[in-house]
This record gives structure tokens, sequence and C-alpha cells, in this order.
């Protein structure tokens, strides 16, 4: 009877590793979402389906292929998770490292040959170095998450593949404490004594891993779909659409607050001369390298945004009308620096900028509209200067 689960359990965990062996393959193509790493995942899952296999026919018998085989073909799927993992999250890669740490735990067991009877020394092994591998891999995540989840969140989705890597790390130090749990903990061969316990700690092993690879590339495309919708292609920074949503924000700030914020915005002069004397292309490149001047030069605090053509527009929270004159005096003078490197030689460009602040029964409409008409007096006023709204 136990023998029948057992197999049964075997063939569930397989079928399970297949199936997202091919659900992963089908996220490379035809689907492409997330397709590097992907990819990994679905190796990793078809180097643990072998590995798995590899297991099913250990006998008595002295085999290399069996033990050392199955368990270097499951590490390898192991690293191969690592990899996806670092591939979703552009984080550094940890290959030659893991790869380090399978070759020696190969090079380890290869000193007593692989049976039955030397069971608990190979498995010992398998786990510490599923151990070391998992909690590389819930590191990764960590520093995955970190970025666009919260630290609740980031701490509960982490949590799971720490406690895998904690179980691995105890069934290494209960083998080696009692070399008696063998048969009963760490074992697969094809004895009937495979037991159900380990087979169903496997599957659950594989939902989780896999349920979290799934939702980790879900949240990466969803992430990139938003940041695609908030950015501007050209230029690279907050495009009209993120102004509202951040305005409404900061302005609901004001209303419970009281903490002023203040508007920027500047429009490139003459840019119609440059399009027209060096062509789009070049008109385009001025966009682009004046917005990146003028975002490195701002406090982290502020929002940048391209409002139009060749209107740009800084949103400051917790700023006087004073400081964010201030900050329209840094910005001219930055301009009045740089000159725009192209391939028809150095461009030089100025801008007219007009400054509003919040007060008391405006709206954040009315204060754009109040930076827009102090901007239209520093054109009036000769361009290259800055108008404060009154
Ligand atoms: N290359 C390029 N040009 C753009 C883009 N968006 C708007 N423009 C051009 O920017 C120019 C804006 O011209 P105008 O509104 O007449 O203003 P201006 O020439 O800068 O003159 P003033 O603002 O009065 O100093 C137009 O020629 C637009 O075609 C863009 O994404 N790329």
């Amino acid at each position: 009877m136990e023998y029948d689960s057992a197999n049964t359990l075997m063939q569930v965990v397989c079928l399970l590793l297949a199936f997202a062996a091919v659900s992963w393959a089908i996220m490379v193509r035809p689907m492409r979402i997330a397709p590097k790493a992907s990819l990994r995942f679905s190796i990793a899952n078809a180097c643990v389906l072998a590995g798995m296999l590899l297991y099913t026919q250990r006998s008595a018998d002295v085999s290399y292929l069996y033990w050392i085989g199955a368990d270097v073909t499951i590490l390898l799927g192991v690293s191969c998770l690592r990899s996806g993992a670092q591939a979703l999250y552009h984080l550094p890669s940890s290959l030659h490292i893991d790869l380090s740490i399978i070759a020696i735990t190969a090079l380890l067991m290869s000193l007593v040959p692989p049976s039955a009877a030397s069971g608990a020394y190979h498995v010992c092994l398998l786990s510490v170095s599923c151990a070391v591998l998992f909690y590389g891999f819930a590191r990764d995540h960590y520093f995955g998450f970190k970025e666009t989840l919260t630290s609740f969140a980031t701490y509960w989705l982490v949590v799971p593949l720490v406690l895998i890597s904690l179980l691995f790390l105890s069934r290494a130090i209960l083998l080696i404490v009692d070399t008696s749990h063998l048969s009963s903990i760490a074992t697969l061969d094809a004895s009937p004594q495979r037991p159900v316990l380990v087979l169903w700690v496997y599957i659950v092993f594989i939902l989780v891993v896999n349920i979290l690879a799934v939702g980790n590339s879900i949240n990466k495309l969803v992430t990139k779909i938003l940041s695609m919708a908030n950015v501007d292609a050209l230029t690279g920074v907050y495009n009209r659409n993120y102004l509202h949503h951040k305005l409404n924000k900061v302005h609901r700030q004001w209303l419970q607050h009281q903490s002023q914020y203040s508007v920027l915005l500047f429009d490139l002069d003459h840019f119609k001369q440059i399009n027209d004397t060096y062509g789009h292309g070049i008109g385009d490149e001025v966009l682009k390298q004046t917005a990146q001047r003028i975002s490195q030069s701002l406090y982290s605090d502020d929002f940048f945004f391209r409002f139009g053509g060749e209107e740009f527009l800084v949103l400051m929270p917790n700023t006087s009308v004073d400081q964010a004159h201030s900050l329209a005096q840094r910005c001219k003078a930055i301009l009045n620096d740089f000159s725009v490197a192209t391939a028809q030689g150095a461009i030089k460009v100025s801008a007219s900028f007009g400054v509003a602040s919040i007060s008391q029964g405006m709206s954040s409409e009315q204060l754009l509209s109040h930076a827009d008409k102090a901007m239209y007096q520093a054109k009036h006023a000769g361009r290259d200067c800055i108008r404060s709204a009154a």
C-alpha cells in the first residue's frame, strides 16, 4: 500500500516537473514573457526531472550515474533557478560560484563509491549543497523584491525559500547525527520504504518555487508596463500622464498637512530653429541630452516630467516660492553652461522658466496655469530668463 502510494506520488512529482518545464518553455516562446528567465526556469525543472528519474533507478549496487549523476543534475537545476531569478531582476550572475559548489560536491561524493550503503554520506552532501543554493536563491529574491515591493511583502515572499534552505540543512544535520534516519527520511530509491512524506515535501517545494517564479515574472512584466506607461520614450523622464498622478498625490498632501509645493515649467527657446537648421533627429538629441542634464542636477525629492514637445516641468514637494526660484536659477545656469554634443557639432540651448507655488484655495490645475503664464512672461521678456507667478 505504502509502496503504491509512493509510486503514485513519484509519478506526480515527475508530472509536475514536466508540466512546469513545458509551461516555462511556452513562456519563452510564443508568449515571450521574461524569455531569458523563463528559459532558465524551464531548464531548471527539466534538470530536476532528469535527476529524479535517475534517482528512481537506484538499487543496492554501486552506480555513479544513479547517485552522483542524479545529484549533480538536480543541483544544476537549482543553480538554473538562481540564474533565472538573477536574469529576471538584473542581478549579478553567481553561476561560477554555484558551479564551483556543484563541482566540489561532486568531487566529495566521488570519494566514496555511491550505493545504498553509503547513501547517508551522499544525501548529506546533496542536502548541504541544496541548502546553500536555496539560500542564495532566497537572497536573490530578497534583492529583486526589495526594488518593487514593500518590506513586509518582501520578507513574506522570501520566507518560504529560506525555509526550504533550512529544511535541507536540517536533513543534512539529521543524517550526520543519526544515519538510521536514512531509509525513512532521505532515500528515494525504488525500495518499498520509499518515504511518502519526503515525496509530499518535494511536491510542495516544486509548487512553491514555480508559483513564486510565475508571480515574479508577472510582477516584473507589470512593473515594466507601468514604467513604460509613465515614462517618455524619447527622453527617459516621466511623461505628462504620470505628472497628473503625482501632482494629485502631492496636492492631497498639501490639503492634509499644508506642506507647500511648487512647480517649475520651462520651454526651450527657439527650438523650431534647431529642428529647421539641423533636422528633427538632432532636435531629438537636443531634447534627450537636455532632459538628462537637468534630471541629473535635481534633488532626489523632486520629480521631472516632459510636459509637451520642448516643455519640461519640475514638481517640487515641500518647496517654498523662494526655494523654487533658486532651483530655477540653478537650472538656468546649468543650461547656460551646457552645450549638446551632436554629430553636427555642439549646440547651445537656453530656456524660459516659469515658477509657481501652491497657495490657499488654489487647485493643482490653476497652479499649472500660473506656471504656464509665468513661463510666457519670460518668453515675452526676451527668453533665457525666469518669471514667478504673482
Ligand atoms: N525634434 C523634435 N522636435 C519637436 C518635438 N516636439 C516638438 N518639437 C518641435 O518643437 C518646435 C516648437 O516650436 P515653437 O512652439 O514654435 O517654439 P520655439 O521655436 O521653441 O520658440 P519659442 O518657444 O517661442 O522660443 C516645433 O517645431 C515642434 O515641431 C520632438 O519630440 N522632437
